[in-house]
Formats: structure tokens, C-alpha cells, sequence
């Protein structure tokens, strides 16, 4: 028995849908949303900045420490110098422990972002899939990259950095200040004094740093279109010697990448100069202030020693987050730019509408209107006709007269701005377009083949494919002679786009995938691009056993197909001009008569 199972519809896994959720409830707000991308693992980043603070403790005793060996060196009371081993021994102790912890620590923040991030890509890659055709015909394929690729990319390091530095500043500042109001509320009313400046820094300069973000990552996602289809376009840049010109279009794009990044680094740079000074002052007015306390015997000289380091690791991480701030910034806006894709509606919603078990493959067209929604008017206006099941036609008309628009209307790419398609009698609005879609094939103008084997670019998603029925599909796309050349046969890799093969061959393996699967309904847009008598003749001799028992639909652009069809359609001014067989509209004398005799 031949199994013509499909793969299973696309649907979203649970963590999938949370971060869907996430993303849909804290809409505009990127810090919200960040924090919430976590909630599921909120219980191991919590254990995680548990092991942190173990393994940096040694860093909050060490001016203890110090301070106690210094003033035991100072004062010299009696065992000094077992007292200093104790101090020493204690501290050894503490640095030890840092190994295990460590490891600890940063296993399970990193096994949390890296799963994060893996969720993220996996949800975006979904949502491309769901998105609508018309989305993916506007949204340059380089851009959709970019967002995947390196946004998620700053997602991470913006986790990754929030776990290993802001974590670390912010403990680190609790317990400089902690210990400092233990020891002197003087002392720790200095301190304080720290915060409005670093406040102000920030708030002066947050504004700017976010907007050269946001232009060098929209210059960045440019820079992945251009590049993507300069790459695409080599074999005509170069077959037109046109490589001077195409990599001057490049240059001037870099140039601009290079100008962005330039101004984002300057105004970091010059923020980081200013934080620092300012910082590096504070400490100044630190020394002096202890040193003045110590002078008047408020403080012993060792306590000076302590706050100074204190107050120096509350000014590095003051500055430490100061210097963050345009990662922080970059992640955020790579949270806004994944969210794009997340939250965008111009998906192909098939939920809660009618799955299709059969189908017979009857069509109609009922007064139908359709305007690609940036045109000024439209393609198709008041259209209707009916296509019995099993029935060939062949739709021709002038370039732009809107055949493939019909053809792209039927497979449900696009819908219709009035009137109804009819399938079998149902609405096509309603009807669940996946399941609607395992019941057709689509054999596209352009070949589209991927790398791999040719038995992979037939077979395509489809399971269980038996030797029987591939020998079947074989023969009739008239694949056998060129499969029985190969020395490896159906198993032949090919290249990307199927470049090691010729034009009619490609077509032939793109005939064999609509065979594979078996469809009521045929799609087919004929190639247009000559070619040889005899692959000519292999292609009419496939296409004419593809037809046989199925409705088609055929942009017809040789004499042969449109000899072959039941019936004929006419397209142009916006609807169907003449619809009959051919003997009706060559006797009609009208506008296919006279295409006819053009093509003659
Ligand atoms: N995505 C789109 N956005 C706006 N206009 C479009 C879009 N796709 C096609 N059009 C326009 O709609 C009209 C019909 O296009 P369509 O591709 O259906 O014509 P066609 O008859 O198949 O032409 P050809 O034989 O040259 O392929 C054309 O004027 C075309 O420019």
C-alpha cells in the first residue's frame, strides 16, 4: 500500500508558547520582557547567584583581612605572628572553595541562557514558518537572518553579562555598603554620595547610547539583505561584467555600517571617560577623607586601608555598570527586534477552521477581486469561472495580466479582497490551509531544489516513500535515463539549488516532487526558458502524465500544454477574457486567436 502521509502541522511546544505569551504581555517594555523570557528557570538562577556569592565571598573578607594583618603589624600585640597565620589560614580557606563553587555557579546560569536561547531561535524559525507568504515576499530573507542569528545572539551575551558582571556589581556594592555602616555611618554617608553621580551619568547619556543602537543594528540587518543578494546575484553581476559597480554598492553600505559603529563607539568611549574621571576623583576625596580621620585618631591606619579598597570596589562597580550600559542597551533593542517576528499577526491562522480529509479537486471562482495592497489598483476584478474535478486548464494572457496571481490565490498564499473561492463547494477562508494544501502540489516556474540527494528533492517531507512507487514517479517525470547515468543514481548529491544540474532536468525532479505526492489539485507554472527539442520534449512528456486524474491549473507558455488543456483561460484587464476549449476559441477569432498567431 502506498503511504502518502504529511509531516505533522506545525504547532508551538509549551515553553514555546509561554515565550509567545511573554513577549505578547509585556509588549514594549524589553526589560520586562527579558526578565520574563526566564520565568521557567527562575529556581536555578537562584541556586546559581547562590554559589556566586559563596565563591566571591573571598573578595568582601580580603580588606578585612587585611586591615586586621595591618593593624596586628602596626600595633604588635602578644603572638603577632600566630595571629597574622590565622588570618592568613582563614583567608586561604576562603579562596579556596572558589574552584568548586565557580563551576557551579556558572553551570547553571550558562545551561539556563543557552536553553533560553535555544527556545528563542526555535520559536522564531516556527513563527517564519507560520508567518504568510505575502510577510516573507516583503521581509528580505538577510533581515529574517540577522534577527535569528545575531540579535539572539545579543539576547545572550546581554543574559550572560547580567549573571556574570551585574550580579557582581550589585553584591558586591550591598556588601562594601554593609560592612562600611557597620563600621562608620560617617564614613558610609561619603559613600552614598557616589549614587546621584552615577545616576545623572546615566540618565544624561541613556538616551543617545539607545538611539545609535537602534541604527546600527537597522544598518547592520541592511548590510545582511545586501550582502545576501549581492551573493545570489554573482552569476549575473558577473555575466554582465558589472562587479565594479555591485562591489561599489557594497562598499557604500559597509561605509555606513563603519559610520554607525563609529558614532556608537565614540559615545561610549566618551562616556566611559567621563564615569571614570569622576569615579577616579571620588577616590581621591576617599583617601583624604579616611586619611584626615585616621589623623585625628578616628580610625586606626588600617581601617584607612579598608575602606579605601572598599570604596574603590564600590567605584569600580559603579563604573562597572556604567560601562555595561551599552550592552544592556544593544540586548534590549535585540529584544525588541526578535519581537517583531514573534508578535507579528500577518500569520496564516488555521486554527478552529475545517481540516479536509478529501478532496475531489472541483474549483470555483466566484466573482472574485484581488489588489496586492501597495498597488493602485487592482489585478483581478469580478472574476468568476468553475473548474471541474479532473479537469486541465490552461491559463495564458500577457505578462501581468495576473495568471500567477490566480494560481497563488487558489493555493490560498494570498486572499481575496472580494468574493469567495470555492473548493468542493467550501469557502476557502474557512478551511484549514495545511490540510487543504497535503491535497495539492505546486510545481513553481522557478525550480527550487535544495542540497542533497536527488531522492531527498523528490521525496521532500514525505514519509515512507516505497522503491515501487519511486521507480513509478521516476519514469513518469521521464527522470530514468538521467538517474541511470549517475553512478550513484537517486542517491546523487546535489549541490545547493541544484547547480550541477541543467534547467530541463531541474524541472523534471520538480515534476517528480508534485508526483510523490499524489495531489487532487496541480498547480504549475510553466518555465518559460527555452530549451532543447528534446528536453522540450522530455518535460511535455512529464507534465502530460503529472495531469492525468487531477484538477490542474497550468500557466501555459508552449503551444503543446495549452493544446493539451480541457480548457483554456484567457487573463488580462483584469479578469478572464475567453474561457473555452481550444477548438471554441479558435473559432471565436478573438484574443487567443490572435496570441496564437503571435506565438506562431
Ligand atoms: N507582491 C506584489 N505586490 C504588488 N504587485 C504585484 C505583486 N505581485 C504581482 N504584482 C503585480 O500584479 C500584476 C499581475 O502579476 P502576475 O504575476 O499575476 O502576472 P502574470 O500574468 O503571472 O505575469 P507573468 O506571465 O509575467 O508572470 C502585475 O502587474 C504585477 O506587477
Amino acid at each position: 500500500m502506498i503511504d502518502f502521509t504529511r509531516p505533522e502541522d506545525i504547532d508551538l511546544d509549551a515553553s514555546e508558547k509561554a515565550l509567545l505569551e511573554t513577549f505578547k504581555r509585556n509588549e514594549g517594555n524589553s526589560l520586562k520582557i527579558l526578565l520574563s523570557i526566564y520565568k521557567g528557570y527562575y529556581g536555578k538562577l537562584f541556586l546559581s547567584i547562590v554559589f556566586f556569592a559563596i565563591k566571591h565571598s573571598p573578595v568582601w573578607v580580603l580588606p578585612i583581612v587585611t586591615a586586621n594583618i595591618i593593624n596586628i603589624a602596626t600595633e604588635r600585640p602578644d603572638n603577632a605572628g600566630m595571629k597574622i597565620l590565622v588570618n592568613a589560614l582563614f583567608m586561604s580557606f576562603f579562596m579556596i572553595q572558589n574552584i568548586f563553587t565557580n563551576y557551579l555557579h556558572t553551570w547553571l546560569y550558562a545551561k539556563t541562557v543557552r536553553s533560553v536561547e535555544q527556545e528563542l531561535r526555535s520559536s522564531l524559525v516556527r513563527k517564519l514558518q507560520q508567518l504568510s507568504i505575502s510577510y516573507h515576499n516583503e521581509m528580505q530573507s538577510g533581515r529574517l537572518q540577522s534577527k535569528i542569528m545575531r540579535d539572539v545572539e545579543q539576547i545572550e551575551t546581554l543574559s550572560s553579562q547580567i549573571f556574570i558582571s551585574v550580579l557582581s556589581i550589585l553584591l558586591n556594592i550591598i556588601v562594601a555598603f554593609g560592612v562600611v555602616i557597620f563600621k562608620s555611618l560617617t564614613v558610609f554617608l561619603f559613600f552614598l554620595a557616589t549614587i546621584p553621580v552615577a545616576v545623572l551619568l546615566m540618565v544624561s547619556f541613556k538616551s543617545r547610547i539607545k538611539q545609535y543602537n537602534s541604527d546600527f543594528r537597522k544598518e547592520m540587518e541592511e548590510t545582511s539583505v545586501r550582502v545576501m543578494e549581492m551573493v545570489e546575484l554573482i552569476p549575473v553581476t558577473r555575466a554582465h561584467a558589472l562587479e565594479k559597480q555591485e562591489t561599489s554598492k557594497i562598499d557604500h553600505q559597509l561605509s555606513n555600517v563603519a559610520q554607525k559603529g563609529l558614532k556608537l563607539d565614540m559615545i561610549q568611549t566618551y562616556f566611559s571617560s567621563i564615569s571614570w574621571v569622576a569615579f577616579q576623583l571620588f577616590q581621591v576625596l576617599c583617601l583624604a577623607f579616611t586619611g584626615y580621620l585616621a589623623s585625628r585618631g578616628s580610625i586606626s591606619v588600617g581601617e584607612v586601608v579598608m575602606y579605601q579598597t572598599y570604596f574603590s570596589s564600590i567605584v569600580n562597580q559603579v563604573s562597572g555598570i556604567i560601562t555595561l550600559l551599552p550592552i544592556i542597551s544593544k540586548g534590549l533593542e535585540s529584544v525588541n527586534s526578535v519581537g517583531d517576528i514573534l508578535l507579528c499577526h500577518d500569520v496564516e491562522d488555521n486554527r478552529n477552521k475545517q481540516k479536509i480529509q478529501e478532496l475531489t479537486g472541483d474549483i470555483t471562482f466566484d466573482h472574485v477581486a484581488f489588489q496586492y495592497y501597495d498597488a493602485e489598483s487592482p489585478v483581478l476584478k469580478d472574476v468568476s469561472f468553475h473548474i471541474r474535478p479532473g479537469e486541465t486548464v490552461a491559463f495564458v494572457g500577457g505578462s501581468g495580466a495576473g495568471k500567477t496571481t490566480i494560481l497563488n490565490l487558489v493555493i490560498g498564499f494570498i486572499k481575496t479582497t472580494e468574493g469567495r473561492i470555492l473548493i468542493d463547494g467550501m469557502d476557502l477562508n474557512t478551511l484549514n490551509l495545511q490540510s487543504y494544501r497535503s491535497h495539492i502540489a505546486v510545481v513553481p516556474q522557478q525550480s527550487i531544489l535544495f542540497s542533497g540527494t536527488i531522492r531527498d528533492n523528490i521525496t521532500y517531507g514525505m514519509n515512507h516513500i516505497s522503491d515501487e512507487l519511486m521507480n513509478q514517479v521516476v519514469k513518469a517525470a521521464n527522470l530514468e535515463e538521467l538517474i541511470a547515468s549517475l553512478p550513484e543514481g537517486l542517491d546523487t548529491q546535489i549541490t545547493e539549488h541544484g547547480n550541477s544540474l541543467s534547467g530541463g532536468q531541474r524541472q523534471r525532479i520538480s515534476i517528480a516532487r508534485a508526483f510523490v505526492r499524489n495531489p487532487r489539485i496541480l498547480i504549475l507554472d510553466e518555465a518559460t526558458s527555452a530549451l532543447d527539442t528534446i528536453s522540450e520534449k522530455k518535460i511535455q512528456e512529464a507534465i502530460h502524465n503529472l495531469v492525468q486524474n487531477r484538477t490542474t491549473l497550468i500557466v501555459a507558455h508552449r503551444l503543446s500544454t495549452i493544446r493539451d488543456a480541457d480548457r483554456i483561460a484567457v487573463v488580462g484587464n483584469g479578469g478572464i477574457k475567453e474561457f473555452g476549449t481550444y477548438e471554441e476559441l479558435m473559432a471565436l477569432k478573438g484574443e487567443f486567436y490572435r496570441l496564437k498567431n503571435l506565438q506562431i
